[in-house]
């Protein structure tokens, strides 16, 4: 059988020409024809050079500011999933170490409040039945704790204690965690560290001649790109110039023992893990503490038990979720990977955030396209790691106002995050009330509509970095604020998405309209 293909197929039957064709029709046909394929061709070559001057332009230059635990690093994140998503995915087992960290130390924070419940004679009256490694100190790591009131609590709980045999036991079983944690933190590097210089650090160190020239503001060694480089290097790897020594060999073989050891210990820890987080005992006493681990950084307890498995491999989520802070200035490169502007290059500045950090940001004001500034709203009721003095709200609203500012960036859009609007959210829904920490807040409903929104008639949080922006820039410029919860990816793609169309065509429509 012969098959017809022109009849057999409904595309070629409705473009061929009709049977009875003139050859008037003909000519007029094949006109349109050879029109249609110049039009399509010079779409086509304005694609390509479009494509050529993108590679050629410069790349866009975006610094990411705030205080520390704003959500930097955490936008970073979300820049790399929506336009460089293959990058993104050589990182993610790269993230797990750090996972690992962020587990533990929730739960040796969980440890540290309990062992304050516990009378100190009954943890060292039973030595033997600790499974610990020789060498593992016994007791809090945490050093920020009020002597006095711990001495006076230690009094009343020495008598009656919540605690019972199988939490002393739970307790003990889970001790090898504290070795775990220092051997991820020292495989890590120093961006692992939570530890802060306290002190009275400058807010904006730049307005006041504490900065230092770009050279010695990058952390090269510290930063959480080079804790992430060492993660990758996958097994049998070709050891650097650097670490080519017998001796560096040696000491990279004893951190690959000491993260598998790490593994195994977790996967060993993982049920009691879950059953510490999950005792109503233990959340009593987190709850007489106010401690809530569940909002603050890299929690990862709701998920021990995958977490915690040998063989796991960080999800997006976890790999956006991890809390790894930044040291110095890390520089990303973004190369747009799809769409109509694919061959585009970003750089993104992060910096670290903490007030001993600041000094680190002013070289980087020179020559960008534009400022995210990260706010995280739901501080109102915190106070900064590195200065107990300073409320976080406080100290980001004068973050603000120094950087608006600054001369230097007189010309560079600012665009405003209020972040963790999650945690608000919860913490408003909890009952905590913002009049308790700022006072002109005064009677107006607690919740996030009115504590976050512009008004005229409740002219809070956006309002007072709208004002600021308004009285402080050398010159006037466009107020642009996203209300954002950096760890919803799926939201954030969208804010993202519109902060960098708006960068590239100086054109940014605010989200939050006012
Ligand atoms: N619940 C919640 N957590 C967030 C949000 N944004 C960031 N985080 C978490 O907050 C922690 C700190 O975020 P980072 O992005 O590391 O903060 P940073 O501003 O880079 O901090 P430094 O590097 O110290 O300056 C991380 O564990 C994030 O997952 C948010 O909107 N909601
Ligand atoms: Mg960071």
């Amino acid at each position: 059988m012969v098959l017809d293909l022109e009849s057999s197929d409904p595309l070629a039957a409705a473009i061929a020409p009709p049977p009875d064709e003139t050859p008037e029709q003909r000519w007029a046909r094949e006109q349109r024809e050879a029109q249609a394929r110049r039009i399509s061709e010079q779409i086509d070559e304005q694609i390509r050079a479009e494509k050529q001057a993108m590679k050629k332009r410069k790349p866009m230059k975006l610094l990411l500011l705030g205080q520390s635990e704003s959500g930097k690093s955490t936008t970073v994140k979300n820049f790399q999933l929506a336009y460089a998503y293959d990058a993104f995915l050589a990182e993610r087992a790269a993230w797990r170490a750090v996972i690992h960290l962020n587990l533990v130390r929730s739960v040796n924070s969980i440890l540290d409040v309990l062992y304050r419940e516990l009378p100190e004679k009954t943890i060292i009256s039973d030595p033997g039945a600790r499974p610990y490694t020789p060498g593992l100190d016994v007791g809090p790591l945490d050093a920020d704790i009020d002597e006095e009131d711990d001495e006076r609590e230690y009094l009343s709980d020495f008598l009656e204690s919540p605690l019972n045999d199988s939490h002393r036991a739970l307790m003990l079983r889970l001790g090898p965690l504290r070795m775990v944690q220092r051997d991820l933190e020292r495989f890590l590097g120093a961006a692992s560290s939570e530890e802060v210089h306290s002190g009275s650090a400058d807010v904006a160190p730049w307005n006041t001649g504490g900065w230092r020239p770009r050279e010695f503001a990058v952390t090269t060694r510290s930063g959480w790109k080079t804790a992430l480089n060492r993660m990758r290097q996958p097994a049998g790897h070709q050891p650097s110039l650097a670490r080519s020594s017998s001796s560096a060999r040696h000491s990279e073989k004893t951190d690959d023992a000491e993260v598998e050891a790490a593994v195994e210990i977790l996967a060993a820890c993982a049920e009691d893990m879950w059953a510490l987080w999950t005792d109503a005992t233990v959340r009593e006493v987190l709850d007489k503490r106010s401690m809530r681990p569940e909002e603050g950084p890299g929690f990862f307890l709701n998920d021990v038990m995958r977490v915690a498995a040998r063989g796991f491999e960080p999800t997006e989520d976890d790999v956006v979720r991890a809390r790894l802070r930044t040291m110095g200035v890390q520089e990303h490169r973004i190369l747009v990977e799809k769409g109509t502007e694919a061959g585009c290059e970003w750089i993104i500045y992060d910096v670290g955030g903490a007030r001993s950090l600041r000094h680190a940001w002013y070289p980087y004001f020179d020559d960008i396209n534009a400022i995210i500034f990260l706010a995280p709203i739901s501080c109102f009721d915190e106070r900064l790691a590195e200065d107990k003095r300073v409320n976080r709200l406080q100290d980001s609203l004068l973050l603000w106002k120094a950087v608006c500012s600054t001369k230097l960036l007189a010309k560079v859009q600012l665009i405003l995050f209020l972040n963790k609007c999650d945690l608000l959210e919860k913490k408003l829904a909890r009952g905590v009330r913002v009049v308790d920490y700022i006072p002109t807040y005064g009677s107006k409903p607690n919740d996030l509509e009115h504590v976050s929104r512009c008004t005229s008639s409740f002219p809070l949080f956006t309002c007072d970095f709208k004002d600021i922006s308004a009285r402080h820039s050398p010159i006037a410029r466009m107020f642009y604020s996203f209300l954002t919860t950096a760890v919803d990816t799926k939201a954030t793609r969208i804010t993202v998405a519109t902060v960098r169309e708006g960068i590239q065509r100086n054109n940014l429509k605010s989200a939050v309209l006012f």
